[in-house]
């Protein structure tokens, strides 16, 4: 069946034609280890995931490279502010080294719980200094790069087809994202390949280099990367969207002026998990955790079937009472599970066409889960046919089907249905009804607690007011 992907190049939805079938290179854009992940990190590796699985599914062999970002990704995307890493080592009284490792594993369990498939290749920037180097020395040869009191920089003049993935979003996004305009740069969007050690402050991540004592930029880190270990042009390259304008603009300027030939043929990039009017982000200061929501008796589980309710290139708003609305499904779904016969039986091929056709048009989940619930629902398919069926369709959902954790609902139906016909009251401004409702619950012993993100609901405890 063939497979159409949106292409953030062409802005289109192509049919996806890998350059050396079946093999698949996929680099995705790893994250920087400064702190934990967030759940809005958490869903462009959730949809990088299922991108990896639907290709499986399709038969393709894939190979797909993960970097850490151990060095090099300063407060500002646009090289200006400190390094994360050594703001936060000096924050928290370690080792910049020992901030990567600790943050580095933590990220390895994160995604561990929500079922994402290992990266066949971790690269870790601090172990690849003379590949950056390497790459710097081509740029400086064939005459793209000047020096400033700083470092070294990347001439955007140069590349006449600059900002091309951006497209017109370029002269919109860049005078914004680059408010700290460096004055020694030749053009705004220029940007660091290699920078200088300050004098005045001693850094704990720093290298010797052609240049002098310094550090590599964080773009060089994935274009010298992912060439090492998918070659060039290589067939996907995947990110969260706000590295458009800037991150992978300039992975592609810097790799296709060093080898001229394009970087990757297909771009994908995954919309923001939001909060409120915002994406959630650490610069933005509302952010949470996996932990956290393990610790509110959240299943990681819950949160990837959460993620695939909405589709990968829609904003995904984070609510207490969706993220509740999601663990009830997935728990429907494994009682479902547990009720089907463990017999051998293959699955349904209908139902099987159908959720494959969602999957490879450009990876609709909302509709592949449609297509999920439709056949639990049918009681045309036998049990065990439901069951084998399921466990093809888990394959991209990555859901546990097979061996469903353990998912305790703590909120009873009646008290559940109650809290969305409040809501629903509150959506039409019937603020009497709602405040009705509220005290309803709270005489059933339930509290509701009325947060940014949507209300949640808490058994009440004799201390509770
Ligand atoms: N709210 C969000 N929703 C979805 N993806 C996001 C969100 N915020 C960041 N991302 C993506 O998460 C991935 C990891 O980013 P990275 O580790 O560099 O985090 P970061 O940029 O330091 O985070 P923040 O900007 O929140 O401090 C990137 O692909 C990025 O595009
Ligand atoms: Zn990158």
């Amino acid at each position: 069946m063939e497979l159409y992907l949106y292409n953030t190049l062409t802005r289109r939805k192509e049919k996806f034609e890998p350059l050396n079938p079946p093999y698949v290179g996929m680099y995705t854009c790893g994250p920087t280890v400064y702190n934990y992940a967030h759940i809005g990190n958490l869903r462009t590796y959730i949809f990088e995931d299922i991108l990896k699985r639907v290709l499986l599914y399709n038969g393709y062999i894939v190979k797909h490279v993960m970097n850490i970002t151990d060095v090099g990704h300063l407060t500002s995307d646009a090289d200006e502010g400190e390094d994360k890493i050594e703001r936060e080592a000096k924050k928290e009284r370690r080792t910049a080294w020992e901030i990567a490792e600790f943050y580095t594993e933590a990220f390895k369990r994160d995604i561990k719980k929500l079922n994402i498939l290992e990266p066949d290749i971790w690269c870790k920037a601090t172990d690849h200094i003379k590949d950056f180097i390497d790459l710097i020395l081509i740029l400086e040869k064939k005459g793209y790069t000047y020096k400033t009191s700083d470092g070294i920089y990347f001439d955007t003049s140069k590349v006449p087809d600059y900002g091309k993935l951006a497209g017109q979003d370029l002269e919109n996004l860049l005078p914004g994202a680059r408010v700290e305009y460096n004055p020694e740069k030749k053009n705004p969007t220029d940007f660091a390949l290699w920078k200088f050690s300050p004098k005045d402050v001693k850094r704990q991540m720093e290298w010797d280099s052609p240049w002098g004592i310094g550090f590599p930029g964080w773009h060089i880190e994935c274009s010298a990367m992912s060439t090492k270990y998918l070659g060039q042009p290589f067939d996907i390259h995947c990110g969260g969207i706000d590295h458009i304008p800037i991150h992978h603009t300039n992975e592609i300027a810097q790799s296709e002026a060093a080898y001229d030939k394009p970087m990757a043929k297909y771009w994908l990039h995954g919309e923001f998990l939001v909060m409120g009017e915002k994406r959630m982000g650490k610069s933005e200061g509302n952010f949470i955790t996996l932990s956290d929501l393990e610790e509110k008796g959240y299943h990681p589980l819950s949160y990837r079937y959460f993620c695939l309710t909405a589709h990968y290139r829609s904003p995904l708003r984070f609510t207490w009472t969706a993220l509740e609305s999601a663990q009830r499904a997935l728990f429907r779904l494994y009682e479902n599970m547990k009720r089907y016969p463990q017999e051998n039986a293959s699955y349904d091929k209908k139902y099987e066409e159908e959720f494959h056709k969602a999957i490879n048009d450009d990876l609709d989940m909302p509709k592949a889960l449609a297509i999920t619930w439709e056949l639990v629902k049918d009681d045309q398919v036998p049990p065990e046919v439901k069951r084998a069926t399921l466990l093809q369709f888990d394959k991209v959902l990555g859901l546990s089907l097979n061996n469903p954790p353990e998912i305790k609902i703590e909120i009873p139906e009646e008290i559940w249905k109650l809290v969305e016909e409040r809501e629903l009251a509150r959506k039409n401004k019937d603020w009497e009804k709602a405040d009705k409702i509220r005290e309803e619950i709270r005489n059933k012993g339930y509290i509701i607690e009325d947060t940014p993100q949507g209300p949640r609901v808490k058994k009440a405890t004799p201390l509770t007011k």
